[in-house]
């Protein structure tokens, strides 16, 4: 039992949840159905599920070469390969089935290209190129569209607005990560962008100025939000959860080391779920 949930990656599975949720509310804030968002969770929670155990299959030979990776399931033998298949494929169909019958055939369908973009053309693209982390960046936010979709027709400004944040804000995580494991991916044959330049200095540039831009995103929605107030609270509480990212991830650019790289890392695991109770507050008054 405890071999399957180390295979969904639960922490990050629970994150990810979360961006769907606060993207479906803020894109129908007037309207909450508590159905759709129940059965749209679980239907998330699910394709998360498949799609890490799925990737944990895919990458079950490069996962043995690296310590983090080592004690996996596969890698460490708790699990077959066909154990592994079943619960990705299983997860995978109910996911699609409850998005299908109990949300909307939009949700599902989107659902889906996120699998496929995660699964089939970013976990493959680890072991080509750097430019890996760009596509796994359009994976690790698309659940916030799945999260319009499920409230809306159309997705709205906001929700693009936090596609974006979502997008920028994974470079200065991973590149923290990236630096930090760096010796083990460069053993795994996995192309992040340190190895290709161990010296730090373009992840960190990359950090510095995608926390720009994730600062810029997160001011977008000041064009509808409905009064002066929430003007200012937006822009608020963007710069004050942004500040201490951008502050982290400069930190870094100066100087990529162990303790800078952690220190960003920490920032990125902050900046998130603030960010997300400030939409939220935005949003709801
Ligand atoms: C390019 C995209 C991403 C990559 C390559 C990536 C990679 C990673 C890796 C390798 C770790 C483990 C770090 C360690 O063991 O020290 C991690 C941790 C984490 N990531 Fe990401 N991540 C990405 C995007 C995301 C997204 C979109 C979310 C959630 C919305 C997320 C949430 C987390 C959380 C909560 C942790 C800490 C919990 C844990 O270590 O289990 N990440 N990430
Ligand atoms: C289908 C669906 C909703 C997918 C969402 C998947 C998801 C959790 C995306 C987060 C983004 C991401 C690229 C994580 C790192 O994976 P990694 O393979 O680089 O991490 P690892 O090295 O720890 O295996």
């Amino acid at each position: 039992m405890s071999a399957f949930v180390e295979l969904t990656k639960m922490r990050i599975s629970i994150m990810v949840v979360l961006t769907f949720v606060v993207a479906a509310i803020v894109s129908q804030p007037q309207f909450i159905d508590p159905w759709i968002m129940l059965w749209g969770t679980v239907g998330c929670l699910l394709i998360c599920f498949s799609g890490n155990a799925m990737n944990m299959y895919v990458e079950r030979k490069t996962d043995s070469l690296m310590p983090r990776t080592a004690g996996r399931p596969l890698p460490a033998d708790k699990l077959t390969s066909i154990e592994v298949l079943i619960f990705g494929a299983a997860t995978f169909v109910a996911s699609t089935a409850i998005f299908w019958n109990l949300v909307n055939w939009q949700t599902a369908v989107c659902a889906a290209v996120n699998w496929i973009v995660y699964v089939i053309v970013y976990t493959p693209l680890k072991r080509k190129t750097w430019f890996n982390t760009e596509i796994g960046a359009v994976a690790g936010a698309l659940p916030v569209i799945m999260g319009a979709l499920a409230t809306t027709e159309t997705v709205p400004l906001v929700a693009w607005a936090f596609f974006g944040v979502l997008v920028f804000w994974q470079f200065p995580h991973f590149m923290a990560i990236a630096w930090k494991y760096r010796h083990e991916y460069k053993a795994g044959g996995l192309q992040m962008l340190t190895v290709v330049d161990p010296s730090g200095k373009r992840a960190g540039f990359k950090s510095v100025v995608t926390c720009v831009l994730l600062i810029l995103c997160s001011l977008i929605p000041v064009v509808e939000v409905r009064t002066i107030f929430h003007v200012i609270l937006l822009v608020t509480i963007s710069l004050i959860v942004g500040a201490p990212y951008l502050k982290a991830s400069i930190g870094f650019n100066a100087d990529p080391n162990d303790i800078t790289a952690k220190k960003l890392m920490r920032s990125s695991l902050l900046y998130l779920p603030l960010y997300m109770a400030g939409l939220l507050i935005v949003y709801l008054t």
